[in-house]
């Protein structure tokens, strides 16, 4: 099991952010998690990569069991892509030094690097579709540029566990696309154990991630298969809105609101 929660509560200020969540996630899975915004996505993000301790409950990732288990190893062996990580990365760090920094899970480089790590971290930032942007300081790149060398970054750790967190937000309609591919593409490739996306637009979820877990007021709403979980009729109740579901020519679904017409 790559993640087992069992019962997790997350209490904050008296307030139950994420109750008795149970989900498993099994290798080789890849899991969509869509919830509006305040639902507790993040919070429970956070729980998985060691930022957050479970108030209540049995929480085990990647094997380990916290309470008993060092944090900051569980913490190499998930990548975490968001675009918070864009704010703390130094502006005049070229590329591929962003890159190669993931192997030490730090900003910026502190410890003395080889050859073969150096060439590895262009390897895997061209194989991410970055070949341009070697020698390019991470403050020009444009959005869709930047989360290329985050993405790459986090493969540079070889996670067993990859986190998308909203990998598409302020990205035009090609560079979105050409993101979704990418995530795509790392998914069928199998670079990792398992991935996470989260997003808040049905149409952004890629062919490969086949499993949906809905979360609502802190709460599981629905989890399991994508054609079980995004039908008309549980979106509806999840949104509190009648809702469509179409499909587009690519197979990917979308939802637009019922006209009440
Ligand atoms: N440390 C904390 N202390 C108090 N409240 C918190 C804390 N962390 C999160 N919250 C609250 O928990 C709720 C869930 O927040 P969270 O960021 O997990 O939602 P989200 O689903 O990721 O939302 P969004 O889609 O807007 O990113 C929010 O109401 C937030 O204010």
């Amino acid at each position: 099991m790559l993640i087992n929660c069992q019962n997790v509560s997350f209490i904050r200020e008296k307030e139950c952010i994420l109750q008795e969540i149970n989900w498993q996630m099994s290798p080789g899975e890849n899991w969509v998690i869509l919830g509006l915004n305040g639902s507790g996505k993040t919070t429970l993000l956070k729980m998985i990569t060691g930022y957050n301790w479970p108030s209540n409950g049995e929480l085990t990732v990647l094997g380990e069991t916290f309470g008993k288990t060092s944090i900051p190893d569980l913490k190499k062996k998930i990548g975490w892509v968001s675009s918070d990580l864009k704010h703390r990365i130094n502006s005049n760090d070229v590329s591929e030094n962003i890159v190669l920094s993931g192997k030490f899970a730090s900003i910026g480089i502190w410890e003395k690097t080889t050859k073969d790590e150096e060439d590895l971290a262009k390897h895997i930032l061209i194989r991410c579709g970055g070949k341009a942007l070697i020698g390019k300081k991470f403050g020009i790149l444009s959005q869709g540029q930047q989360q290329i060398v985050l993405i790459a970054r986090a493969l540079m750790a070889k996670p067993e566990l990859l986190i998308f967190d909203e990998p598409c937000n302020g990205l035009d309609l090609f560079a979105r696309q050409s993101m979704l591919d990418r995530i795509d593409h790392i998914a069928q490739e199998k670079q990792t154990k398992g991935l996470i996306f989260v997003t808040h637009y049905i149409e952004e979820i890629p062919a490969s991630f086949d499993h949906i877990l809905l979360l609502k007021d802190g709460k599981i709403f629905a989890k399991g298969l994508k054609s079980d979980v995004l039908t008309p009729d549980l979106l509806t109740r999840f949104y509190d809105n009648a809702v469509e579901v179409i499909k587009l020519p690519d197979n990917r679904l979308t939802i637009i609101p019922k006209s009440s017409k």
